[in-house]
């Protein structure tokens, strides 16, 4: 299958941003075994640099541009992702992971279910925000109040790439937090999806990359 493979680097802070040790990946296309291009390859050092992107993030403008934001404005950015439909994004799956055009047309059509889903239950959050929790005694009151617990990282199998990141990464975003996604080796273009419907920078940043060299430093990053 004859399609462009867009060139990109790490998405941190709301930018492509070549990897700070400049390593890179072939992309081999499993179907032919030619190598059709190539991604960048995080490291320990990058993870730092989206991890810090992410916590200011979320404390920004005290928290208003996204962790204490509605989740109607949230909302509204998840179906701005999902109406970016790419119908290029099955082919680059296909031609990536070496399945059926079919399989990966299925997937995006889950991914923008996906993504409705998730931004109808952001929206549902504002109504349930401050519930009052009734007590015995009338002297005392209390309510729940529902906050993000903070920055993810998202750690992400090859073999529905956008799907199964998408699964990880909407409830997430729905929620207020900020993450980091570490695909498999693969490149997603959801970044460049995020800078066309202007997510708040930092809110997510994709590295993708080597499981021990990207993957490890990610789940054992400390946290604030
Ligand atoms: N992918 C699936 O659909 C699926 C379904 C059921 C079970 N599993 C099981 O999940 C496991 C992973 O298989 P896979 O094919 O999904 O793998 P994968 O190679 O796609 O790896 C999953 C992710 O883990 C990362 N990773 C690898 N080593 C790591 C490390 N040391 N620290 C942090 N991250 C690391 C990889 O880079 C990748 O992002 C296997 O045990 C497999 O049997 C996978
Ligand atoms: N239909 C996609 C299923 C993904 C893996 O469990």
């Amino acid at each position: 299958m004859a399609i462009p493979i867009p060139s990109r680097q790490l998405f941190i802070n709301g930018n492509w941003t070549e990897p700070l040790l400049k390593k890179h990946i072939p992309i081999i296309n499993p179907s032919t075994e030619e190598i059709i291009g190539d991604i960048p390859a995080a490291t320990a050092e990058d993870v730092d640099v989206a991890v810090e992107a992410a916590r200011r993030a979320l404390t920004r403008n005290k928290g208003k541009d996204w962790a204490t934001a509605s989740g109607a404005v949230r909302a509204k950015y998840l179906r701005a992702i999902a109406a970016k439909r790419k119908p290029e994004l099955a082919k680059l799956e296909t031609v990536d992971c070496g399945k059926p055009l079919k399989e990966s047309e299925a997937d995006m059509d889950d991914v923008i279910s996906c993504f409705e889903y998730y931004a109808e239950l952001a929206e549902g959050l504002d109504a349930k925000q401050k519930a009052p929790i009734s007590l015995p005694l009338k002297a005392f009151k209390s309510h729940v109040i529902k906050e993000p617990i903070g920055v993810v990282g998202l750690i992400v199998p090859w073999n529905h790439p956008l799907l199964m990141a998408i699964w990880k990464v909407a409830p997430t975003l729905a929620a207020g937090c900020a993450a980091i996604l570490k695909p498999s080796e693969t490149c997603l273009e959801l970044g460049e999806v995020c800078r066309e419907v202007d997510l708040p920078v930092g809110v997510l940043s994709i590295l993708p990359g080597l499981g021990p060299e990207a993957g490890a430093p990610l789940a054992s990053h400390p946290p604030c």
